[in-house]
C-alpha cells in the first residue's frame, strides 16, 4: 500500500458529463482541494462522448461546485487542473491519443505517473475500458494505477466473474478499487469503533446477549428516471447484494487481528462466507418482498412503481425486501440478523438496532409486565451517532421504571460536518487505503448468497404486487416476517436522535 496524506495523481473519469461525476465526484475532489488533501499536484481528465470545449467542460465543474457545495472560494485555480476529452469508450482509435494526452499532463503537473482511472459509467463498458487502457498502453506508468469502479460489479456472480477475470487482466485485485459507498459513510466506519474500541459493547457482541440484530435502510425516493436499470435490478440486487450484506458484515466479522485492509476484509469475508445458504423452498420462510403502489410523501400524491417510466406496467420487480439472515458460527448461532430495505418509504433514515437480550429476572415490574430492552441504535443517516436505550428509575416515591435514552451524535461531537462518503473514498483510493472498498471475495459471496433468491423470486410471479402504499412503512409480510419469531422491527421514525 502507498499512502501519503496530500496524493498526487491524474485522475482519469470517464463519464465525466453524466450525473455522478457532478453531483459527488467533482464536489469531493474540490472539497479535498479546499482541505489541502490535494495540493496543486493533480489533474482531471476527463472522458465522455459529448463534444466540449476545455471552457466549457471547466464551466461544468465550476458549476457543479456551485451547486452541490454552495461554495466557489478558489474555484477558477480548482477548474483550472480540469481538461476533457470527448472519446466514445467503444471506439479503439481514441486510447492512443487518451495516453498522449495523460502523458502530458503527467509531465506538466509532475504527477510521478500516478493514474487514477474512474469508471463512472454504465456497467456495460467496464470491460471495454478496461481492456483498452492496458492495450492501448494507459497502464504503462511509472506510479500506480489504480482502477475505481462503481457498482453495480456484474448482475449475479457469473457476470461478476467475468467481468473480475476481464479486468484483472489489466489491473491486479490490490488495485481494483470496488466501491460501495455505504463504507464511505461516517457512521458505517464508525461500526468497527464503537464494537472494538469499547471495553463496554464487545464483551456483549454475541449470542450470550443480544437477541437480534435489525438493519434498516428505507428511502422516499422511487426509481426516479433509473426505470430500465431497476427493472432488472429490483432492490435485491440495488441494495442487499452490496450496501446491507456490507453492513451486517462489519456488525458479524470477528476482530480483525490488525486494524489494516487485509485483515478487516479478511474478517468480513469470514462473517459473509457463515451465513447460511438457503435451499429453494426455504427462500420465501426467510425472505420476503413488496412493490410500492401509489400513495403520498410529504404531502404530495406519488405515482406506484408500475407507472413510472420505463417500467413494465405488470413488473414483477420488487422495490422493498425484508430477510433475515442466520450467521452460522459460534458467535452468532441463534441470533437473527433481519434486514429491509426499500424504496417510496415513509421516511428516508438508515439504522441499526442492536437489541439486547431481557435480563433474567425482572424485580421492578410486576411479572405481567416487562422491561423495554436495552438497545443500541447506531444512526447511519440522515443524522449521524448512538443512542443507547436504557431503563431507570421513574421519578417519585416507589421502584416503578422507566425507559430513558442517552444519546450522542456525531456533528456535536466533531462540531463539523462529517464529509461525503463520496470524499474519503477518493481519498483513501488516491491514497492506497482499500480497507473500505469491497474486495472481489466479498463481491463474490454476496452474489452467491443474493443469487439464491433471485433465482426462486425471477421464476415466480408474485401476485400481490403492488402490497404497499408509497409513504407506509412498507408490506405486511415484512412484519409477519419477524412476528414468527416473536420479534418485531423496532419503528425507525421513534428512534431519531432528536426524539430523546
Ligand atoms: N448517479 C449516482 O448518484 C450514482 C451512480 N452510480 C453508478 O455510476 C455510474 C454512472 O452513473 P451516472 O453518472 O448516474 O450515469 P449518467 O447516465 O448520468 O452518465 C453516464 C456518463 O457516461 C457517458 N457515456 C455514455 N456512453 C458513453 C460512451 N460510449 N463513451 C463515452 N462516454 C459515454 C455519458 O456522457 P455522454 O453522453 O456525453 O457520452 C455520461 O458522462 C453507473 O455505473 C451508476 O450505476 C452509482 C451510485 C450512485
Ligand atoms: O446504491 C444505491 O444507493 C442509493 C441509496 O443511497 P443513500 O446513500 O442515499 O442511502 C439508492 O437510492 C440507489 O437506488 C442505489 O443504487
Amino acid at each position: 500500500m502507498t499512502e501519503t496524506n496530500t496524493p498526487t495523481a491524474l485522475i482519469m473519469i470517464f463519464g465525466a458529463t453524466g450525473d455522478l461525476a457532478h453531483r459527488k465526484l467533482f464536489p469531493s475532489l474540490y472539497r479535498l482541494y479546499k482541505k489541502g488533501r490535494l495540493t496543486d499536484r493533480f489533474a482531471v481528465l476527463g472522458v465522455a462522448r459529448r463534444s466540449l470545449t476545455l471552457e466549457e467542460f471547466q464551466e461544468s465543474v465550476r458549476k457543479s461546485i456551485v451547486e452541490f457545495t454552495g461554495e466557489q472560494d478558489g474555484l477558477d485555480e480548482f477548474a483550472s487542473h480540469f481538461y476533457y476529452q470527448s472519446h466514445d469508450v467503444t471506439d479503439s482509435s481514441s486510447y492512443i491519443q487518451l495516453r498522449e494526452l495523460a502523458n502530458k499532463l503527467d509531465e506538466h503537473y509532475g504527477l510521478e505517473g500516478n493514474r487514477l482511472f474512474y469508471l463512472a459509467m454504465a456497467p456495460e463498458f467496464f470491460g471495454t475500458i478496461g481492456d483498452h487502457l492496458k492495450l492501448d498502453g494507459l497502464t504503462d506508468t511509472a506510479g500506480y494505477k489504480r482502477l475505481v469502479i462503481e457498482k453495480p460489479f456484474g448482475h449475479d456472480f457469473e457476470s461478476a466473474q467475468e467481468l473480475n477475470n476481464r479486468l484483472r487482466q489489466a489491473f491486479s485485485e490490490e488495485e481494483i478499487y470496488r466501491i460501495d459507498h455505504y463504507l464511505g459513510k461516517a457512521m458505517v466506519q464508525n461500526i468497527q469503533v464503537i464494537r472494538f474500541a469499547n471495553a463496554l459493547f464487545e464483551p456483549l457482541w454475541n449470542n450470550r446477549y443480544i437477541s437480534n440484530i435489525q438493519v434498516t435502510s428505507s428511502e422516499t425516493l422511487g426509481v426516479e428516471e433509473r426505470g430500465r436499470y431497476y427493472e432488472k435490478s429490483g432492490a435485491l440486487r440495488d441494495m442487499v447484494q452490496n450496501h446491507m450484506l456490507q453492513m451486517v458484515a462489519l456488525l458479524a466479522m470477528e476482530p480483525p487481528i490488525k486494524l489494516n485492509t487485509e485483515e478487516i476484509r479478511s474478517e468480513k469475508v469470514r462473517a459473509l462466507r457463515s451465513l447460511r445458504p438457503m435451499s429453494q423452498d426455504e427462500v420465501n420462510q426467510y425472505f420476503v418482498r413488496g412493490q410500492y403502489d401509489e400513495g403520498t410523501i410529504n404531502g404530495e400524491s406519488v405515482p406506484g412503481y408500475r407507472t413510472e417510466p420505463m417500467v413494465d406496467p405488470e413488473s414483477n420487480t420488487e422495490t422493498y425486501v425484508a430477510g433475515k439472515l442466520v450467521i452460522d458460527n459460534f458467535r452468532w448461532a441463534g441470533v437473527p440478523f433481519y434486514i429491509r430495505t426499500g424504496k417510496r418509504l415513509g421516511s428516508k433514515s438508515t439504522k441499526i438496532v442492536v437489541q439486547f437480550k431481557d435480563i433474567p429476572m425482572n424485580l421492578y415490574y410486576n411479572t405481567d409486565e416487562k422491561l423495554t430492552p436495552n438497545l443500541l441504535v447506531i444512526h447511519i443517516q440522515p443524522e449521524e451517532g448512538v443512542t443507547l436505550h436504557l431503563n431507570a428509575k421513574k421519578s417519585g416515591s416507589g421502584m416503578k421504571t422507566t425507559p430513558v435514552r442517552l444519546s450522542t451524535a456525531s456533528k456535536s461531537i466533531d462540531r463539523m460536518n462529517t464529509p461525503e462518503a463520496y470524499e474519503k473514498l477518493l481519498y483513501d483510493s488516491m491514497r492506497g487505503d482499500a480497507t473500505n472498498f469491497t474486495h472481489w471475495d466479498e463481491v463474490a459471496l454476496s452474489w452467491k448468497f443474493v443469487d439464491a433468491i433471485s433465482a426462486v423470486w425471477e421464476n415466480t410471479k408474485e401476485t400481490t404486487f403492488p402490497n404497499y402504499a408509497a409513504g407506509s412503512d412498507g408490506p405486511q409480510v415484512a412484519d409477519q416476517l419477524l412476528e414468527k419469531d416473536g420479534f418485531e422491527w423496532w419503528p425507525v421514525e421513534n428512534l431519531e436522535i432528536d426524539n430523546c
